[in-house]
This record gives C-alpha cells, structure tokens and sequence, in this order.
C-alpha cells in the first residue's frame, strides 16, 4: 500500500485531531497529514465493567471523545470540520485496564504490575465524518477499529522504578509509560505495532483510510477486508458501509445498512457495524428506531437547550472567525449579522483607541476610586474638555467598559463595569494597563505602517520609531528608561494575568530548580514558586532589565525567586533542572533561535525540562486571530504551531511530553531532554 495517496485524499478538508497527546500530533504530521488539533472535552470516565473486552472500552472511549469534538466545533469555533479522528489507548495486564496514573503512587502500583510480563497495549480509533446538509444539519457517519500489540518488559528493580518516576515522564501516559522515550529502556520486546504502543495505530489507520477512499481497489467487498485486516494480526470490528458523505456516489461499491444505535449498551459486537450515521436535529426530535439513527439534540436553527445558550460571537475565544454565507443576490440585503461583523472589523481600532485613550487619561483609576462622577467632572480630573470627555465616556459606556446611570435633571453618572474593575485600573489584581499602554505606544505606531510592513515583508520600526534597531529590545525597548520600565510593565501586566495558567499546566514535582530565560520582571517565576512548593526558580534577564526588576517583586517577596544578569545568547546560564521560555522565541530569527535552543540543550542534562510557553497557533494556520495578527508586526521571528515548536526542540534532543492550549492567551509546552 503506498501511503501518501491515501493520505493525500484529505488534502483540502479540515481534518481534526480530537487529542492533546503530543505523540499523536507528532505520528500524524510526520505522515503528512494537515489538520488542526481540537482537544476533546469527554472525560474518560466509561464504566468499564460494561464492556466485554477491553478493547471494546477504548474503541467507545475514542468514538465518545471525537464525537464531543465534531458536536462542538460547530458551535464553539464556528466552523465544521470534515473529519475528525478520536483515539484511546489502554493497557491491559491480568485482565486490568491501566490508563494514565494519577500521581507518583499510582504510577508505582502500574508499573510494578507490568514488571517481568507482557501485557497488551490496545489503542482504539474512531473517524468521525462530518456532513453538512443545505439545511446546515450535519450527519455523522462513524467508522471505528483497534489495534493490540504485545509488549514485554524486563524485571524492574525498585531503584529502577523510582528513577523512571521520577522523571516524571509515567504522568499523562497510559499504563504509566513512554516507550518512545526514557521508558524504551523497560523493554524487553514488542510483538505489532510500535507506533501503537506510542499512542496511534499508523498503519492501520492508513488501511482502514484506504479501504473507505480507494474501496474498489483495496479490498472490494467486505468479507474481503475483514480477512484482509486479521491477516494483518490486528482486529477490526468496522468495515465502512457508506463511503464518507462527500465522495461521488460512483465510489460507493456498498448498500448503505442499517447502523448500530450510537451507545455503547445497545452495541452487539458481533452484530454491530462501527459504521454509524449520526444526525443532528432540532429538539423535540424523535429517535426513528426505523432508521438506526441517533438523533442528537444540537443543531445550528434549532432553539434546543444547548443552543439557545451559545451566544455567537464574532471571535470565539481561540478567534476563528465563524465562516459565512453571504447572499450574492444583489436584489436581497446582505444578513443583518453579517454586515454587523464587517462593521465591527472597521470599527475595531476605533474601539481599540479608545480604550487606549481613556487608559492612558487615567479615566479608570479615577472611576474606581470614586466612582458615579458625571463627564464634567471626569473632564476636570482628567484635563480635558467636557466635550471630549463626554463622547469619550459614552463610547467606553458602550463598549461595555463603564456602567451610566441616568438622574432626573442631572447628567448621567459613570463607574467601571465589572470588565473594566477587573482590568483596567492600575492597582486591579489582573491589571492589564502596563499591556494596553506599551500597546498605545509601541504596537499601533507599527501598525500604521501596515501597509509597508506588508509589502517590505519586514518591520517598521524605523518608520514608526525613527531607529533602526538590529536588536529589539537593546535599540528600541530599552535605550530609554520611560519606554523600559513601560516594556516591563507591559511584560509584567501581562504575565501576572496569564501566569497562573502557565505555572499550573503540568506536574512539575519532579524538578527543584528552574531558570526562567528572558524571564524580566519575575512575575512568571513567582507564580511559579507559588504554585510549586519545592520549586526555586532564577529569572535570568538581561542586566540593563534586572537592575530595575526590584520595584515590580511582590510585597512579600518569595525567597525562593533570585535574578541573574546576562545576556542568553552569550553568557553561561544558570544551572537548573528546568528552563522556561515563556514570550521568547516568537521574537527571534530563526538563527538566534537555534542559537539559544543549543545553549540550553548544552545546560541540560537527560531528564530536565523545558517548558516552552507561545501561542501556538493551530496546525492549519487558520487561528488563533490573536498570534496571526501578532505575527504582523514583522519582527525577525515567526509564530508556530505546537508540532513545529515540538520538530525545532526535538532537533536539539527535547521530545515533548504534554502541551497545553490553556485557553487564557498564552499556551505551553513541556519537553524532556533525552
Ligand atoms: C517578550 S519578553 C517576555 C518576558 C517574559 N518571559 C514574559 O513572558 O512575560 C522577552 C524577554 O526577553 C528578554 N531578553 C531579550 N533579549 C535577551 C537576551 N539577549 N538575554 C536575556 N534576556 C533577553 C527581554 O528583556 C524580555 O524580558
């Protein structure tokens, strides 16, 4: 079978991965395939007395995770995709499932049972086809299968054992280890496929990709590919009755038959197809036994529970725009929300401004401090004009930024509303003013030169600063102590929001001591510290920023945060079992990049981390709005993927163990020195 075509035959379609596991993003994209990854939401929480074998359980597993997936995409990114592809993979050793150990006692329990024997890794697969009907009802049409593969391993010593937990690397990880990495050295051998045991059955999913997209000349009919695929050793308990919905009905050799009903009770393994169609229609549908087909409650124009709770928002929060339809018909007015959402793409940087203004006059402060003052008497705090104050606070009143309340005879009385208490004084716990401010002077100037930017294909920093800069944040950063300590507020501001998010992502007992590289004014370490009671991180930052970090440290300031100076292309860094990287390499060229990449992979010795944090953009390209359009602000370096941050640090001998979208603007990585 040749593999590319196969794959090659879902170029064009929104393929999504319903998985976090980095290893499965990896295995995927090193065969080529293109697709976005959507974590699922289902937590693996099937009672698995329930089901007759375990594989059983892993198939339904992987079906209910890509399902949650292809149902909520729609709603949640706006967009549906064409396929979506779920997978879970278990072990199985004296008739127990071993799934991912809760903590390091848990992992201990797995283990030790696994020492000395072989066991079975089973990873389930289902591939969800999603297809929109004119109505923009979406059928689903499933098609799971699995794959066993023996593994042995050699006796563990106890010393052994421990070493390996503490690595850290058992967490996240069926049966408590990474066979592609550090736990590789467990085994004694492996009967089937290896990539099986790493997390997805590559093979057989090429197979079963070929047996729906080349049906004739794969395997013709379906006694065929049954035998077919158990002469491969491996099982599978679904042949397609029905080519995907979007294939020219030529292609479809085969009757369509009726589908099992989708859940897990009312499957007979030996009589249920893996094939399923599932519809979704409006509430108050029923389920037509008749049909074999589970009718779901979701539905785009249906006003079912689930529904009419979804507000949709032009961005949704990662920033996929919601795709349109746009009448043509030049008799017919465009749709009310349509021509809304143009206009709020025009109007975007007036509001922005704004913001930025009233930020900047301190409107914020003044209303948190004494809040229901009329324009004029905001105008007389803020030195400025009645006029001006007054447009001013409405378009704020009406951007959601300050509540008026109206007062017979009087002039109406304006306070924050809750966003803006939240934000936008300079004292909030999350203040984001420091960001807005460095976004006023330093991001909009550059955008003015958009245009240019777009067309040199490179920054516009001289334009908009009347420098030019080789390095960023030496020549335009911090050549002057005002527009310094205005960057550092601005990296504070932000980090102190985001922070929490990036310290909490992993389990990272197994480490002592960090070094936060480019790591300014600490706030990222000190949350760190707070949320690792044995960690003690090192901020090392360049001198000209650690000599004024001192005003920005916590008034209780955590000892176990210290600052070194230096410069990371150059100077030695600080020892540590953990490097962090949190807003760094997006900025680089690539060659500074491998530069400082090399440097820590020098520091490192097997087992430390790194912890890489960046927006990653979606495999696709296609968002988040938020890193794309950061991108265009043309500094020398570019924003990534979490494969392609994953391929740039496997190069220097880091492999990825978990990667985070945290959904609060900032997501991250973890990647372990091998
Ligand atoms: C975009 S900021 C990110 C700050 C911080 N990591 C965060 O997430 O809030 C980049 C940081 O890298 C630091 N930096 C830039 N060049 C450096 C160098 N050559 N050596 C050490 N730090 C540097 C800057 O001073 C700045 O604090």
């Amino acid at each position: 079978m040749v593999l590319n075509p196969v794959i090659s035959k879902l170029t064009g379609k929104l393929v999504v991965l319903a998985s976090a596991s980095p290893r499965r993003l990896e295995i995927l994209s090193n065969a080529g395939l293109r697709f976005e990854v959507v974590p699922s939401w289902f937590k693996e929480t099937l009672d698995k007395g329930l089901f007759k074998a375990p594989h059983e359980y892993a198939v339904e597993t992987a079906k209910q995770k890509a399902l949650e997936v292809a149902r909520r995409m729609p709603f949640k990114h706006l967009k549906t995709p064409d396929i979506v592809i779920g997978a879970d993979t278990i072990v199985t050793v004296d008739g127990m499932i071993l799934e991912k150990p809760v903590d390091k006692d848990d992992a201990y329990r797995m283990l030790s049972s696994l020492s000395g024997k072989e066991h079975s890794v089973f990873t389930g697969v289902a591939i969800v086809f999603c297809h929109e009907k004119e109505n923009q009802e979406v059928d689903y049409q499933l098609v799971d299968f699995y794959e066993e593969t023996k593994v042995k391993f050699a006796d563990l010593s106890e010393n052994m054992l421990w070493e390996y937990i503490n690595s850290g690397e058992p967490m996240d990880k069926a049966g408590g280890y990474g066979i592609q990495a550090l736990g590789g050295m467990l085994v004694e051998y492996v009967h089937g496929d290896f990539l099986n045991v790493v997390g997805f059955p590559l093979n057989h999913f090429c197979k079963q990709l070929d047996l729906i997209y080349n049906p004739c000349t794969s395997s013709s009919d379906q006694e065929s590919a049954s035998v077919w695929l158990s002469h491969n050793g491996t099982h599978t308990t679904s042949i397609l009755t029905q080519p995907p919905p979007n294939l020219p009905a030529k292609h479809n050799p085969r009757q369509k038959i009726p589908s099992a009903n989708y859940t897990h009770h009312t499957q007979n393994s030996s009589s249920a197809s893996s094939a399923h169609n599932v519809k979704r229609k409006g509430s108050g549908s029923k389920v037509d036994e008749s049909s074999w087909t589970l009718v779901n409650s979701l539905s785009k124009h249906t006003s079912d529970e689930e529904a009419e709770n979804i507000t949709l928002p032009p961005m949704t929060s990662r920033g996929q725009v919601k795709e349109l339809n746009v009448t043509e018909n030049e008799n017919s007015e465009p749709k009310k929300e349509d021509l809304q959402r143009i206009i709020d793409l025009m109007d975007g940087f007036r509001a922005s401004k704004a913001l930025f203004t009233a930020s900047k006059m301190c409107v914020f402060d003044l209303l948190q401090s004494r809040p229901g003052l009329d324009a004029a008497q905001v105008a007389q705090e803020i030195k400025a004009s009645v006029k001006g104050t007054e447009c001013l606070l409405e378009a704020c009143a009406s951007l959601g930024l300050l509540k008026s309340k109206e007062r017979t005879c009087q002039k109406p009385a304006y306070e924050n509303a809750d966003l803006a208490t939240c934000f936008l004084p300079t004292d909030a716990p999350f203040s984001l003013r420091g960001y807005i401010q460095h976004c006023n002077e330093s991001v909009w100037p550059l955008f003015s030169h958009l245009e240019s930017a777009v067309r040199e294909g490179a920054n516009q920093r001289e334009k908009a600063f009347g420098k030019t800069s080789k390095d960023m944040f030496q020549d335009t950063f911090y050549d002057s102590q005002e527009v310094k300590l205005r960057f550092m507020n601005a990296m504070h501001s932000i980090a102190k929001a985001t922070g929490k998010s990036v310290a909490t992502a992993f389990d990272l007992s197994s480490f002592k001591t960090a070094c936060d590289l480019g790591g300014c004014t600490g706030a990222l370490a000190y949350e760190f510290t707070k949320a690792h009671p044995g960690l003690s991180v090192t901020v090392f930052d360049l001198p000209t920023v650690v000599e004024m970090s001192e005003q920005f440290h916590p008034l209780r300031a955590d000892n176990r945060v210290s600052f070194v100076a230096g410069d990371f292309f150059k100077d030695e860094l600080p020892k540590a079992d953990l490097y962090i990287l949190a807003r760094v390499l997006h900025d680089w060229s690539d060659e500074n990049v491998q530069i400082l990449l090399s440097k820590i992979a020098d520091a490192c010795t097997p087992g430390c981390g790194l912890l890489l944090s960046e927006i990653f953009l979606d495999e696709d390209r296609s968002g988040p709005s938020r890193g794309l359009l950061q991108a265009l602000s043309m500094s020398e370096g570019k924003q990534r993927s979490a494969t392609e941050y994953s391929l740039l640090l496997k190069s220097r001998g880091f492999i990825t163990a978990h990667v985070r979208h945290t959904e609060n603007l900032l997501d991250a990585m973890l990647c372990i020195k091998v």
